[in-house]
């Protein structure tokens, strides 16, 4: 096998088990959510639309190339073309990662959640792996002016917030994904636990020093 073979088989197993991973755990529920990887070629392996994430086959993922085409594989996500624009605005990251977390949705349904900077920094890790996380407002999912909003925020941002949705969240592996946009979901909820009561977040310059690059 060629090596770039290798690789397509080896994130097409790391897709079904961190989707299983993540829906074992109700991180997204039903159908929600989906997952892409972007290969050396530039090709893009994703999951399939109307596929739930604790149930995925790895060779039923959608294989897109560079270009958007679809290669091979079920019909990609109704978010494909979102993935897209990630991957177009952060030429190092390798993987996206989309979920209808809980306490994420909940945060981007609150009135007063600031679009420039939808949660504060509770905690350093939170700083580590997210930073400032910017959200856009709502359009309905699977829609191109979705993604463009995306694409807006995504070169200085990869984690962002969609209204009344959720969290999408880069990284350079799909590991990398995964572990921020658990992060987010995990501060999330710790904001909402936290309504009422006075909280002291990291100062601006804590958070700045320890932002993701
Ligand atoms: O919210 C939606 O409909 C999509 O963003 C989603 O999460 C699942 O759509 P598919 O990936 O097309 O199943
Ligand atoms: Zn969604």
């Amino acid at each position: 096998m060629t090596a770039i073979g290798s690789a397509a088989t080896h994130a097409r197993e790391e897709i079904c088990s961190v989707g299983k991973s993540l829906f074992d755990r109700g991180l997204t529920a039903g159908s929600t959510g989906n997952i892409s990887v972007r290969l050396d070629d530039g090709s893009l392996l994703m999951t399939p639309t109307n596929a739930s994430l604790g149930d995925l086959d790895p060779a039923q993922l959608s294989h897109l190339d560079a270009e958007g085409r679809h290669l091979s594989g079920d019909k990609p996500t109704k978010e494909a073309f979102l993935h897209r624009c990630m991957y177009c605005e952060r030429e190092g990251d390798g993987a996206v990662v989309h979920l209808h977390s809980t306490h994420s949705v909940a945060v981007s349904i609150l009135r007063d959640t600031d679009p420039d900077d939808a949660l504060p920094p509770l905690t350093a890790y939170f700083a580590m792996r997210i930073g400032r996380l910017p959200m856009v407002p709502y359009y309905a999912p699977g829609d191109a002016d979705l993604a463009e909003a995306v694409a807006a925020q995504a070169s200085a941002h990869h984690a962002v917030l969609l209204a009344n949705h959720g969290p999408v969240v880069s990284g350079k592996t799909l590991r990398q994904a995964q572990y921020a946009i658990e992060e987010l979901e995990e501060t999330a909820k710790l904001f909402l636990l936290l309504h009422g009561r006075d909280i002291r977040p990291l100062t601006r310059d804590q958070a700045d020093a320890l932002r993701p690059r």
